[in-house]
């Protein structure tokens, strides 16, 4: 089989609004999601006997392992086994959507290795694999609601530098939000609605003041020492210091692309990247 590979970019949530818990126990939100050029390598080639995940880093269960049976569930697609090796440049469970974004990825590669590349059929398949998957199926900045599956795409390519500080530990998303409940933090439906209706009319370059996280304070609880960090990040001259996705990533925001470039320097293991559009998630042959 041919080699096919693409990129996962990692995904920033420009703003993100919390609503109340759904029956599924996920919760509303309101969210605008920009891929950004922290990427993945994701590859995909023959293999000899059954499909299988390379990915160095990740221990245990790969959601992309899980991407590749549902695809051949839904699909019904019988192909030859398959190999997907993953290079992770993106950090884990760091509230950047890794694993999300390496499931999209794989599923847009199936699709071309299957010849099903409808969009509508990949989103179907994403759905099932996490709240996160299907705004990743295809790549660039995308306004989410619902638990973050109905999507809107919202054209062009933000022009900010965006600053990625990586805390060093994981924090799981699920204990994010248990501890945003705990807090009670989170809208009800009108409060929402409310919060909708504003994110909309700013689109698509969200004014400053509209990059909030309201699950902020809920990673700030588990990790109170992110509170330096984006003190930190606000003195190198951010226009947004903010708390990326369930955290504890720290992102800033800059208006400057260079002073973000000159801002990195100050924060060791940071990395300076930019929003990306569609193509970033193209499928190659090699
Ligand atoms: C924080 C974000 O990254 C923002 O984009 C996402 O909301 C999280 O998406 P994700 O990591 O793909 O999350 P999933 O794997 O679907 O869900 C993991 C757990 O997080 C909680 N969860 C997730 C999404 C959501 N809208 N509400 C939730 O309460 C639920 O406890 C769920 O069982
Ligand atoms: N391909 C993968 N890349 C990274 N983590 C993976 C992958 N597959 C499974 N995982 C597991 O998923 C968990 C969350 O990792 P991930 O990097 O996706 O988190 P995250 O960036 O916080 O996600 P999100 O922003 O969607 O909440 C980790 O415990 C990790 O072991």
């Amino acid at each position: 089989m041919t080699l096919l590979e693409t990129r996962a970019p990692a995904k920033i949530n420009v703003c993100l609004y919390l609503g109340p818990t759904r029956e599924d126990g996920r919760h509303e939100l309101v969210s605008v999601m920009q891929s950004v050029s922290l990427t993945d390598r994701v590859r995909l080639e023959h293999a000899a006997e059954r499909d299988e995940v390379v990915c160095p880093g990740v221990d245990g269960e790969n959601l992309v392992g899980t991407a590749i049976a549902r695809f051949r569930a839904q699909t019904g697609w019988d192909g030859d086994p398959v190999r997907i090796s993953i290079k992770k440049r993106i950090p884990v469970a760091a509230g950047m959507a890794g694993g999300s974004a390496d499931a999209a990825a794989a599923l847009r590669l199936l699709g071309r290795a299957s010849g099903r590349e409808d969009p509508d059929l990949l989103t179907a398949i994403a759905e099932g694999l996490g709240s996160d998957v299907p705004a990743q199926v295809l790549p660039g900045r995308v306004l989410a609601t619902g638990a973050g599956e109905r999507l809107e795409r919202v054209p062009g390519v933000a022009r900010y530098a965006v600053l990625v500080v990586p805390a060093g530990r994981p924090l799981a998303t699920p204990d994010v939000y248990r501890e945003a409940d705990r807090l009670g933090l989170g809208r009800d439906h009108a409060g929402l609605e409310q919060a909708l209706q504003i994110v909309r009319a700013g689109l698509p370059d969200l004014a400053d003041p509209l990059c909030v996280n309201e699950l902020e304070p809920a990673a700030l609880s588990l990790c109170p020492e992110l509170a330096e960090t984006l003190d930190a990040v606000r003195g190198a001259g951010a226009d947004v210091a903010m708390v990326s996705g369930s955290g504890p990533t720290v992102l800033g925001l800059f208006h400057d692309p260079d002073a973000g470039e000159a801002a990195v320097q100050r924060f060791p293991g940071a990395v300076v990247t930019r929003p990306v559009g569609p193509h970033a998630g193209e499928v190659l042959a090699s």
